[in-house]
């Protein structure tokens, strides 16, 4: 749906923000909390947590970049906070609290906007996190950006680096296409990356946004290097419709598309993988998939060798992938 309208009672300055924020208030319902650890005061004040270490991040959804026409608002609510919710599943966290700032034009729809906040409470709902309060600034008509600000909490969160010589690279669900409907329509992996920190094998884990060329080579340590075997790469059917239309390989497609939302991650060296699958498998519905090891890299030879090859040593779309401010060549 379009963000923006031509009425002149559907918009925002129709209302002004007192009377917006009120509405705010009654869309987020039972999302946010009751003053003064919801919305009302110059903070929202929060219980401490009960785990040991808190977790904040913030990611943000802008019109024309992370959504168009084809979403639907509530859709684009629902997906601002997913993205925040995946960064905290891929440290193996909890969800807690949550601010949100809008920027956006008055021309922006008052019905559109509504369905943005009940699409983003139920999903707050739903994972089990609050929407404690946030700001709002007028911008350009015709703009739209939000950004979404969490709070989580975990025992023993899981870093991005940490791999070993011989050690197994996991991917979950399957990879690539998302812009024909995944980037909307995806489930954050908190339980799994819950259950993913809690076991003894795991080294490092992330989950992937800007795809497998651009996400991998961050977890792979200096002087190793990701040895893939492409034919074991989990390739969605949306990647190999998308390779229909676009005539690339679909494993390009798995690896560059971005906005997959899936967890990567690395186990140690020795584990038996069958097994650690056989565990997954009583525990989630959808795959895991272990594509890779991690193997000393050669030594540089002029420039830094590749971060990831495949079965023969050669690299693996390096530098593809979704990247914001790509130098134009
Ligand atoms: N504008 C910024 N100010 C400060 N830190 C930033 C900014 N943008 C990104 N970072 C930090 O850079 C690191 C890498 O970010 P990135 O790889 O983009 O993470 P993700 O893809 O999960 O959002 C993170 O620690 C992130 O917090
Ligand atoms: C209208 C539109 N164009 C393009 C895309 C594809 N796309 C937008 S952002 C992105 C990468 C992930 O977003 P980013 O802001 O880099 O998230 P982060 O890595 O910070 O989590 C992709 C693949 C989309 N979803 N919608
Ligand atoms: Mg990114």
């Amino acid at each position: 749906m379009f963000p923006f309208t031509e009425s002149a009672v559907d918009r925002l300055d129709h209302i002004g923000e007192k009377q917006l924020l009120r509405f705010i208030q009654e869309w987020l319902g039972a999302a946010n909390p009751p003053y003064p650890r919801g919305m009302g005061d110059d903070t929202a004040i929060l219980p401490p947590p009960k785990r040991k270490h808190l977790l904040l991040t913030n990611d943000s959804l802008v019109w024309k970049r992370h959504f168009d026409e084809t979403a639907s608002a509530s859709q684009a609510g629902a997906k601002l906070l997913k993205r925040n919710l995946s960064d905290i599943a891929a440290m193996g966290g909890h969800p807690l609290h949550a601010v949100l700032a809008l920027s956006c034009g008055a021309d922006l729809s008052l019905k559109w906007l509504s369905e943005f906040f009940t699409g983003m409470a139920e999903c707050a709902q739903q994972y089990g996190c609050e929407i404690n309060g946030g700001d709002v600034s007028q911008a350009e008509p015709g703009s739209f950006g939000a950004t979404l600000t969490l709070l989580g909490e975990a025992d023993q969160p899981v870093l991005r680096t940490g791999g070993a010589d011989g050690a197994w690279i996991w991917a979950s669900g399957s990879l690539g296409g998302s812009i024909l409907g995944h980037h909307l329509d995806f489930q954050p992996r908190l339980s799994e990356g819950q259950w993913l920190a809690a076991r003894p094998e795991i080294l490092a884990m992330m989950d992937i946004t800007d795809g497998l060329s651009q996400d991998l080579p961050k977890m792979i340590p200096d002087g190793l290097q990701a040895r893939i075997d492409l034919s074991l790469v989990p390739v969605s059917d949306a990647a190999r419709a998308a390779a229909q239309d676009s005539g690339k390989p679909a494993v390009l497609h798995a690896f560059t598309d971005g906005e997959d939302y899936e967890l990567l991650f690395i186990t140690r060296p020795g584990i038996d993988p069958q097994e650690f699958e056989a565990a997954w498998r009583k525990q989630f519905n959808h795959p895991l998939t272990a594509m890779g090891s991690l193997c000393s890299a050669p030594p540089p030879n002029g420039s830094a060798p590749s971060k990831v090859v495949g079965l023969d040593g050669g690299n693996l779309f390096e530098g593809e992938g979704f990247e914001h401010f790509r130098i134009q060549r």
